[in-house]
C-alpha cells in the first residue's frame, strides 16, 4: 500500500494570478523514505499542507494509508500523521516541557505516560539539559529538535516533515537525520521537503521533483543517477529537469 499518493491535484490561492499546483500525481510506497524536492515556489508546502488536510485543493485525490483525505476520515488521518512545519510551532514564552506537555494533551496523551515520553524524547534529542528553558532562548537547531518531538508524541506512522534541516548547524543535522532512519527502521513511513539535494540523496528510498506545480519525475535516487550519463549525482539530475533558471 502506498503511505501517500496524491492523484491530480490542482490549487489556485485565492489571490494568486497562477495555478500553484497543476494536476500533481505522486505516490511514496509505505514504509519508506520518501522526499518531495523542488525549487523554490515549486509547490512543496502547499501540497504537504493539503495532504495534512491544513489547506484544501480545489480538486484532486489524497489518500493516507490508503484513506482517503476528507472530512470523514479526517480525525484518523490525524492519529495517523506527525506534521513538522516548516516554522517553529512552539510557544517562545513556554519551556520545552510545557510545550511538549500542551502538544501531548491535544492528542489525548496525559498524566505520567505523556511526562516520561517528553522527558524520554528531550534526551533522545539532547535537549534534556534545556527541558525547563523558554523557547525563546534556545537556538534554532534546538528549536527545529523541538519542533520534531511535539510531532511524534502520538506515534504517527506517517511523519511528515517540510525542510527539518533548513538553517541548522552540522550537528543537529546529523542528529535529525539520524533520528529519520532510525523512526523509519522502526516501521514508519516518513515524507520530508527539501532543496538540500545531498541529504536527499542519503537520507530518501524515493525522490519525486517537482516544479511550477507539475511532477517532473519520481524514483530511487540512484536509479535516476543511472538514468542519464552525464550526471554524478541527485543534484546533476534536479539541474537536468529543473534548469539553471533562477527562480523566486
Ligand atoms: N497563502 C498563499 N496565498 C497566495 N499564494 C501562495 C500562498 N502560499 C503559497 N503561495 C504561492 O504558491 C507558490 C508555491 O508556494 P509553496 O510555498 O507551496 O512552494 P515551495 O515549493 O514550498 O517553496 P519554498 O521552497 O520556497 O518553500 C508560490 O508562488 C507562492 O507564492
Amino acid at each position: 500500500m502506498a503511505s501517500i499518493a496524491v492523484k491530480e491535484l490542482r490549487k489556485t490561492y485565492k489571490s494568486a494570478a497562477e495555478a500553484t499546483l497543476k494536476g500533481l500525481t505522486f505516490a511514496f510506497p509505505e514504509g519508506k523514505i520518501g522526499g518531495l524536492l523542488g525549487p523554490n515556489g515549486a509547490g512543496k508546502t502547499t501540497t504537504i499542507s493539503i495532504l495534512c488536510g491544513l489547506v484544501q485543493a480545489d480538486s484532486g485525490e489524497v489518500m493516507i494509508h490508503g484513506l482517503p483525505q476528507n472530512a470523514a476520515h479526517r480525525e484518523q488521518i490525524k492519529k495517523i500523521i506527525g506534521i513538522v512545519p516548516q516554522q517553529i510551532a512552539l510557544y517562545p514564552q513556554l519551556s520545552a516541557v510545557e510545550n511538549l506537555t500542551y502538544f501531548g494533551n491535544l492528542y489525548g496523551l496525559k498524566g505520567k505516560s505523556l511526562h516520561e515520553k517528553v522527558m524520554h524524547y528531550l534526551e533522545v534529542f539532547g535537549l534534556e539539559k534545556s527541558a525547563h528553558k523558554e523557547i525563546h532562548k534556545y537556538s534554532g537547531g534546538m528549536k527545529r529538535r523541538a519542533n520534531i518531538i511535539a510531532a511524534i508524541l502520538h506515534n504517527p506512522d506517517l511523519l511528515v516533515l517540510d525542510e527539518p534541516t533548513a538553517g541548522v548547524d552540522v550537528q543537529s543535522r546529523s542528529m535529525i537525520l539520524q533520528f529519520l532512519r532510525s523512526y523509519n527502521e522502526q516501521g514508519a513511513s516518513i515524507l520530508y521537503t527539501s532543496h538540500l539535494l545531498e541529504e536527499a540523496q542519503s537520507l530518501c528510498d524515493e525522490v519525486a521533483i517537482m516544479d511550477e506545480g507539475k511532477m517532473i519525475l519520481q524514483g530511487r535516487p540512484q536509479s535516476l543517477i543511472d538514468e542519464l550519463p552525464e550526471c554524478r549525482n541527485l543534484e546533476d539530475v534536479f539541474l537536468h529537469y529543473t534548469g539553471h533558471a533562477l527562480r523566486d
